[in-house]
């Protein structure tokens, strides 16, 4: 294999930052052309190819594409052929009734060796229509092996959450590091292989790997607008990262697998499709640190909404309407005066899934049987939720210091429709099966002259 490997930093691959930006990188000077995307010929005897992420037509603030110039032209390949969908489902998702249920699960057990991240994908649920492109999936992975074949999904851009072990993502785009802690997004039919680095002291193969992915049928995840926060503030957009050009000059058969429309399909190709030398444009993969987040709240009193610890959003038509919220719950001081701090009880029109990258979370009791690092739980639409008993305790009596949260990580994926469960989700033996009994023995405190209950 002769490879154009990225340029490496210290601390792993080189990167190019900020959100949404115009880029141009090329992993061998003079690949890219200068003054034009489409010479009559293009540099060093590359294929010049566009590749959209929005119509053609969108406005210019939401117009995303890149051009690539690369060994071959994407087309030259052979046909693809049904490959069987493991336990991936795409939307709509109409196997389940849809269940008003407060539902949490622990992470997903072990698999075979030889597990590979797209082997290991298992979808949880989702909603809206792949073909229709509106909606997401939630899915989580645990692989314990690295890709040798190539994945692309037509269907959605991938949100990849690592919660235990670093993946090495080599894209179409360059290569990239994404460790528990930051989030990767690869777009929409970018072709990726995952691997898993080895970190183990000796050398040895990493145990294994395991996380979330938000597959968004639906616009682009952009930052969100900050209104009166002002000009800076949330995820900042220099701290997005999208690699450098990197190719791999690969004769020989390759497998490449593509997600269409709620099926995998595959191909044997002559050679890697990763094979882009120099490009330029808006459309790339990224990474971004969720310890990066600039949180905002409170210095008063009340909790706020957690709207304002949206990372990034996909809007949906309906302005302030999204069809999929990423949030993150990192690190903070909590000082409201006379606030009861974590999360209040509520009911939600949007449907909430929360994962746990590390530690705990502020409404939730930690430990074995629940809410645990790599589980999840599902609040769908209405469903009423907030603090489990022991956290509604503790915090009603709690003094109200300064107070520094900074024992855990935990995010949420939040939409504007109900998440119906596949049924292997539904029926899983990880799905616990006694979370509602975190809020029993929430007694009345309830008095007719209010001077007993504080
Ligand atoms: O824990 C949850 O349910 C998520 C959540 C957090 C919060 O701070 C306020 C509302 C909300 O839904
Ligand atoms: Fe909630």
């Amino acid at each position: 294999m002769n490879s154009g490997d990225a340029r490496k930093t210290a601390e792993g691959p080189a990167y190019l930052s900020g959100f949404g930006n115009e880029h141009a990188s090329e992993a061998v000077p003079g690949a890219l052309p200068d003054g034009r995307n489409s010479p009559q010929r293009a540099p060093l005897g590359l294929y010049a190819e566009q590749l959209s992420g929005t119509a053609f037509t969108e406005p210019r603030a939401h117009n995303r594409r890149s051009w690539l110039y690369r060994i071959r032209p994407s087309a030259a390949h052979p046909a693809f052929t049904r490959s069987g969908d493991g336990a991936i489902r795409t939307g709509p998702f109409g196997q389940t009734v849809p269940d008003p249920n407060r539902l949490r699960w622990d992470p997903l057990p072990e698999p075979p060796a030889g597990t590979d991240f797209l082997a290991g994908l298992w979808t949880l649920g989702g909603n809206g229509d792949a073909a229709q492109r509106t909606g997401m999936a939630v899915h989580l992975y645990h692989a314990n092996a690295s890709m040798d074949r190539v994945f692309g999904d037509s269907d959605g851009e991938l949100l990849i959450v690592p919660e235990e072990g670093g993946l090495l993502l080599r894209t179409e785009f360059g290569v990239l590091h994404a460790e528990p802690g930051e989030v990767a997004l690869v777009p929409r039919g970018v072709r990726f292989r995952v691997e898993l680095p080895d970190t183990a002291p000796d050398g040895g193969r990493s145990p294994a790997a395991r996380g979330y992915v938000c597959e968004n049928y639906g616009a682009h995840f952009r930052l969100p607008d900050l209104g009166p926060i002002g000009a800076n503030g949330l995820a900042n957009p220099r701290d997005f990262r999208a690699p450098v050009a990197a190719y791999e000059d690969v004769e020989g058969p390759v497998e490449v697998v593509n997600k269409f429309c709620g099926h995998l399909w595959s191909a044997t190709y002559d050679h890697s499709p990763l094979d882009v030398v120099a490009w330029h444009g808006n459309l790339t993969p990224y990474v971004y640190d969720l310890r990066r987040f600039n949180v905002i709240g409170t210095v008063s009193y009340d909790h706020p909404d957690p709207s304002i610890f949206t990372v990034l959003t996909s809007p949906s038509d309906t302005p302030g309407l999204a069809d999929v919220d990423f949030v993150v719950f990192a690190p903070r001081w909590l000082v409201g005066e006379d606030t009861f701090r974590p999360p209040y009880f509520h009911r939600n029109v949007m449907s909430e899934y929360m994962g746990l990258i590390e530690g705990a979370y502020d409404a939730k009791t930690a430990g074995k049987g629940g809410f645990v690092p790599g589980g999840g739980s599902l609040h769908n639409m209405m469903s009423a939720h907030g603090p489990d008993r022991e956290t509604f305790d503790r915090a009603s009596a709690a003094e109200l210091r300064p107070q520094k949260v900074d024992d855990g990580l935990a995010f949420m994926f939040e939409t504007r429709r109900p998440l119906v469960l596949t049924p292997q989700a539904a029926r899983a033996d990880h799905l616990q099966q006694r979370y509602d009994d975190v809020w029993q023995g929430l007694e009345r405190h309830f008095r007719r002259s209010d001077d007993t209950l504080h």
